[in-house]
C-alpha cells in the first residue's frame, strides 16, 4: 500500500510491505528526500485519532488521524544503544475512508505477525523488590504497552517470597505464553526455577540427577527490571530500562539461555545462569549478608573488608572441556544478538528440530536434546585459590561492562571456569580492577580460564566435614528458612535430603555446643577459616562440595541479546552494585 500523507505539515510518501512500513519527506517538486524506515516486526501498534500512550494515555479524537507506535532505538543521541524507546508518529489522511483503509492495513500486518509474538501473559510484581516500585513501573509503563499491543497479561502481586515459583510450578498454565517478572535478579531465579522444574516434571525427568538431560522450557521469560540487582536483564539486554524490556516481550524476541544445575551429592541445589563463585565472591556475598542494614552500600563494604582479608582456599576443581575448535574464553568475540557461535550450538544442541525456527522470534515448539555428546575426560586442577568462578554468561553489568568472562556466550552450552590462584594482594587488586577497563583479566600468571561442560568442586582430603559442621548447619537452616514453600507444609527434594544429612550426622534435636568463630572472621579474626562459600547468582549454597553442569538453551526469554555497542557504553549509569561479583569502582 502507497499513499502521500502528511505528518506535522510536511507531505510523506507512504508505504507499507510486508517487511517494512516507511514514510520519506517529499519536496516540493515531489522529490524523495529523508526515509524513516520500521520493519513491520518492530511496530507495536495503531491508533485511530491522535493518541499519546506514555507517560499517559492521552487522546484526541480526529477522523483524518492515525498515530501509528514503533520500537525507536535510542531517546536522544546520548542515549546508550540498547536502550529502546517508543516511537509515535501521526499520519493525517485525506478523508476517513483513507485513513480507516490504512489502519486497517496497518492492523492486518501487525496480526500476520501474531504467531511471533506473545498473546496472554503471566506477571508478577514483587511489591518489594528494588526501590519498591514494582507496582508503580507495571502500572506506568509496561501495562500500558501492552495494552496496545494487544496483549492480555494475569497479573500477580506477591505476597511472599517464593510465590511466583510455586505458582508457577503447581498451577493451571494454559493459553500462557510467558511469565515475566517485575523485580530484580531473585525474582528472575523464582520464575526460572519454576520454569525449569514445571517442565521437568511434566517431561518425567529428574532434576536432581545430574547426568540427565533436561527438556528445554518453552514458556518463554521476560524480565522487566525494577529490582536493586538486575544483572540478568543487563547482561541479556544490554541495558536495565522497564520499556526496552518491554518491547522486546511485545515483538516477541526469543533469547535462549545455558543454565547451570549445581548439585550436592545426588541432589540438585539451585539453578544458575550468570555467578557461581568460591572464595572471594562466596565471601564478599556472606559478609554482605551481616551487613543488610546498610542497603545497597554493603556490597562495597563487604568487598572491602573481603579484599582485606586477602584469603585464599585450598581444593580441587575438575572439569569438562568444552571442545575447543568451536570457541575459547580468549578468542576476543563478544556474544552480541544474532550471535554465530549461538546459532550454530542451536544446531549441535538439537539436531533433529529445526534450528533456524529455534534461534529466531518467539515460537513455542518441542525440542530434544543431543545427549549423544560422548562426556570425554575431566581435568583435574589442585591448589590454593582465591577464587573459583564459573559463568554461563559473560556476567557483565553496569559496573564491570564486559564482565567476569567477557567472550562467555549466552547459549552455547557452556560455562567459563576461572581460576584465580593464591597471588598477593595487589595482583588481587590488579585482577580485580581490569574487569571495570578493557585490560585484558586473564592476562596475568595467576589466572586461568576454562570453556567447560561440567565443573565438580573437592576439598581436600579431611577437611570436607571438619570442625565446620556447625557453620554448615547454620547455613543450611538460613536457606531451607529462604526456599519453604507455604508456610513449610511442602519441602523441596533438596530440603529433603538436607534433613537426612543432619540426621546422620546426629545435628538434628542434639545441637553440637561447641563454641566456634564466626565462619567469617573479619578482620580481628587470629584463624582464617579453611572453607568458603559458593555465591550462586547473589545466594549462598550451604554446601562446599559441589558438581555443576551447564545445559544448553534450556530457557528462553524475551530478549534478543546485545546489540552492537550497547551494553560496553552504559558502564557509567545505573545500578551500584552486583551482589559481590563486581566490587570496584574505577
Ligand atoms: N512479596 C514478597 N515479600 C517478600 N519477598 C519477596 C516477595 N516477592 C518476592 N520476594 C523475594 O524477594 C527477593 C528479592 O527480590 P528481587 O530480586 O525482586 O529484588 P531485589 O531488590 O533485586 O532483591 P535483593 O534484595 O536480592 O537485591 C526474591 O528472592 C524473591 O523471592
Amino acid at each position: 500500500m502507497e499513499s502521500v500523507l502528511r505528518v506535522g505539515k510536511k507531505r510523506y510518501r507512504v508505504i507499507l510491505n510486508g517487511i517494512h512500513f516507511s514514510w520519506t519527506e517529499l519536496d516540493k517538486k515531489n522529490r524523495d528526500k529523508k526515509t524513516v524506515s520500521v520493519p513491520v516486526s518492530e511496530l507495536i501498534g495503531v491508533e485511530k485519532g491522535r493518541v499519546e500512550i506514555l507517560p499517559q494515555k492521552k487522546v484526541e479524537e480526529s477522523e483524518q488521524h492515525f498515530t501509528v507506535f514503533s520500537v525507536m532505538r535510542g531517546s536522544c543521541r546520548s542515549s546508550p544503544s540498547g536502550l529502546w524507546s517508543v516511537g509515535r508518529t501521526e499520519f493525517y489522511c485525506s478523508s476517513r475512508d483513507h485513513r480507516d483503509h490504512w489502519v486497517t492495513q496497518l492492523k492486518t500486518a501487525l496480526a500476520a505477525k501474531s504467531g511471533m509474538r506473545p498473546q496472554r501473559l503471566l506477571v508478577f510484581i514483587n511489591p518489594y523488590g528494588g526501590k519498591k516500585k514494582g507496582v508503580q513501573i507495571y502500572r506506568t509503563l509496561a501495562s500500558p504497552l501492552l495494552e496496545l499491543a494487544g496483549i492480555s497479561a494475569h497479573v500477580v502481586v506477591t505476597e511472599r517470597a517464593n510465590q511466583a515459583r510455586d505458582h508457577i510450578l503447581k498451577k493451571e498454565l494454559t493459553g500462557f505464553d510467558g511469565v515475566v517478572c517485575v523485580g530484580g535478579d531473585g525474582m528472575f531465579s523464582e520464575l526460572l526455577h519454576g520454569v525449569i522444574g514445571r517442565t521437568q516434571q511434566e517431561a518425567g525427568l529428574s532434576e536432581h540427577d545430574p547426568t540427565v538431560t533436561l527438556q528445554p522450557c518453552n514458556l518463554h521469560i521476560g524480565i522487566i527490571p525494577a529490582g536493586s540487582t538486575d544483572c540478568v536483564c543487563f547482561a541479556t539486554v544490554g541495558v536495565n530500562d522497564p520499556v526496552t524490556s518491554t518491547l522486546h516481550i511485545i515483538i516477541g524476541d526469543s533469547q535462549p539461555l545455558d543454565v547451570c544445575s549445581v548439585h550436592h551429592q545426588s541432589t540438585l541445589v539451585r539453578y544458575s545462569v550468570s555467578l557461581v563463585g568460591y572464595g572471594f565472591y562466596g565471601d564478599v556475598l556472606a559478609e554482605s549478608e551481616k551487613h543488610r542494614w546498610m542497603g545497597p552500600l554493603r556490597y562495597d563494604y563487604s568487598g572491602c573488608v573481603t579484599y582485606l582479608s586477602n584469603r585464599s582456599y585450598s581444593g580441587t576443581v575438575q572439569f569438562l572441556p568444552a571442545d575447543p575448535q568451536v570457541s575459547s574464553p580468549r578468542d576476543n568475540t563478544r556474544c552480541l544478538s544474532g550471535c554465530r557461535v549461538c546459532s550454530e550450538s542451536t544446531e549441535r544442541l538439537f539436531p533433529q528440530s529445526d534450528a533456524s525456527s529455534h534461534t529466531s522470534s518467539y515460537s513455542p515448539s518441542q525440542y530434544s536434546q543431543d545427549s549423544s555428546q560422548s562426556e570425554g575426560d575431566w581435568v583435574s586442577i589442585e591448589g590454593r585459590f582465591k577464587c573459583v568462578s564459573l559463568t554461563c554468561m559473560s556476567s557483565s553489568c553496569p559496573r564491570s561492562p564486559l564482565g567476569l568472562s567477557p567472550a562467555a556466550h549466552l547459549a552455547d552450552g557452556t560455562g567459563d571456569l576461572i581460576l584465580v590462584r593464591e597471588t598477593h594482594a595487589l595482583g588481587f587488586l590488579k585482577y580485580l580492577h581490569r574487569h571495570t577497563n578493557t585490560e585484558d583479566q586473564f592476562d596475568l600468571p595467576f589466572v586461568e580460564v576454562h570453556r567447560v561442560r561440567a565443573v565438580k568442586f573437592s576439598l581436600p582430603p579431611g577437611e570436607e566435614d571438619s570442625e565446620d559442621e556447625e557453620d554448615e548447619e547454620k547455613q543450611i537452616e538460613g536457606w531451607e528458612s529462604k526456599t519453604e514453600t507455604d508456610g513449610s507444609t511442602h519441602k523441596s527434594m533438596s530440603q529433603q535430603h538436607l534433613a537426612e544429612k543432619r540426621d546422620e550426622r546426629g545435628m538434628g534435636d542434639d545441637k553440637k555446643k561447641k563454641k566456634k568463630s564466626d565462619f567469617l572472621c573479619g578482620l580481628c579474626c587470629s584463624r582464617a577459616p579453611s572453607v568458603s562459600v559458593w555465591n550462586c547468582d547473589g545466594e549462598i549454597l550451604p554446601f562446599t562440595e559441589i558438581l555443576c553442569r551447564v545445559h544448553g538453551q534450556l530457557v528462553r526469554l524475551f530478549a534478543r541479546g546485545i546489540e552492537d555497542g550497547a551494553g560496553s557504553r552504559n558502564c557509567r549509569v545505573g545500578n551500584r552494585k552486583c551482589k559481590g561479583r563486581c566490587v570496584l569502582h574505577t
